[in-house]
């Protein structure tokens, strides 16, 4: 017959060796903290992957059995995991630069010149309006990367562009540029996006036979034009330069779908308002500049890195997020350009340049990825 033990006893067993297992770990780190100090002292990384990797196969092979093995291989990565955070909190306890210079607000001693994505009566049009709410002088750029382009060159302060919509997700063209040009995210806002059907002024709704307009707010209004059964869609550039058509092409059997700012714009009539099936249709929008700065107070920030390709490696970027308690508000990926099923991963989190858990994480996260980028802080809409 097997010995009952009493549970009591296993448990004090237990909590005797856990007393030790703290006591050692509590050894360990200050230790970690001499490394730290020589590691500040010569300049050397702190993550040393040779290291770890030599230390795991040694401790795995004084393990009795495989799962003993296999345990002792996770408890070491987050001993060690923990032993860098600690040396990462040491060293961006001192003074240091910060990556981007803190303002008081947008510069507004001069008229600011502002370059808006897209053509006159567009969406990002209004986003640009609402954000800046002042006296700017803007002009148009037809592509995100003649946006991009203006604001390198300095032909413009600001940029306004389109990242994000809630119902077709976030722009992959916005976030490629984003790492090829050295601009940053200065601010963002959110538009709603209510379509409309626009025509000639004397245009009624039974004339309309074709409608014109970017695939996104044709799909996003499908619903009316499969039970308006006389109108072909057809996919345009953009909302707005669909507008633009209808105006310049007087014809009218041809509609646009746009929004009601682009009708006053091109001068003409809202046959139907609010066409779109999904009511909380919305357009997030970044504001860019080649400033390497950020308003005070800012409360959201995006970087982008790219990763090794090994197991756990998401897994261990993203601790360092726990580790600081920051929350993370979104994650995006694209395909690392060369590397077949490699990707740069892109993070917006809340938190401010200025504060201790937002260094520590970005120390550590820029030390063990590749390619980190600061890509802004900004207030969050
Ligand atoms: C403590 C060090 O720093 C890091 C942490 C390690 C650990 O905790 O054992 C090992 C290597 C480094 O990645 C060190 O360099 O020895």
């Amino acid at each position: 017959m097997v010995k009952m033990i009493d549970l009591q006893q296993s448990r004090n067993e237990i909590d005797r060796i856990d007393k030790q297992i703290v006591s050692l770990f509590e050894e360990r780190m200050e230790i970690a903290k001499d490394v730290a100090a020589y590691k500040i002292k010569t300049g050397k990384k702190v993550l040393d992957k040779e290291r770890e990797n030599e230390k795991l196969r040694v401790l795995q092979a004084m393990a009795s059995n495989d799962f003993n093995k296999h345990g002792i291989t996770e408890l070491f990565t987050q001993i060690m995991s923990m032993s860098r955070k600690y040396q990462y909190g040491l060293m961006s306890a001192g003074e240091q630069e910060l990556p981007l210079k803190e303002i008081e607000s947008l510069h507004r001693d001069k008229k600011m010149k502002v370059v808006c994505f897209g053509v006159k009566g567009s969406y990002t049009e209004q986003a640009m309006e609402e954000y800046f709410n002042t006296d700017i002088e803007c002009f148009y750029a037809p592509t995100f990367k003649e946006i991009m382009e203006v604001i390198k060159i300095g032909e413009a302060d600001y940029g306004v562009l389109p990242i994000e919509n809630t119902s077709t997700g976030g722009i992959a063209d916005i976030y490629d540029l984003l790492v090829e040009y050295d601009n940053y995210i200065i601010g963002e806002h959110v538009v709603k996006v209510q379509q409309a059907l626009l025509g000639l002024p004397e245009a009624k709704l039974e004339d309309i036979k074709k409608v014109y307009s970017h695939p996104q707010a044709l799909m996003q209004c499908s619903k009316f034009l499969e039970s308006h059964h006389h109108m072909s869609p057809i996919e345009w550039l953009s909302t707005s330069d669909s507008a633009k058509k209808v105006q310049e092409d007087q014809d009218i059997t041809q509609g646009a779908i746009a929004s009601v700012r682009a009708a006053k714009c091109y001068k003409l009539k809202v046959l139907k308002e609010s066409i779109n099936h999904e009511n909380t249709n919305s357009t997030r929008f970044i504001i860019i500049t080649k400033k390497k700065e950020f308003i005070k107070n800012a409360n959201k920030i995006s970087i982008c890195f790219e990763l090794p390709h090994e197991s756990g490696s998401l897994y261990n970027m993203l601790s360092h997020f726990i580790y600081n308690n920051l929350n993370m508000t979104k994650i995006e990926s694209r395909p690392l350009e060369g590397h077949a099923f490699e990707y740069r991963f892109f993070v917006d989190f809340t938190g401010n340049l200025k504060e201790p858990s937002v260094k520590n994480a970005l120390l550590g996260i820029q030390e063990e990825a590749i390619g980190f980028r600061i890509l802004g802080n900004y207030h969050m809409v």
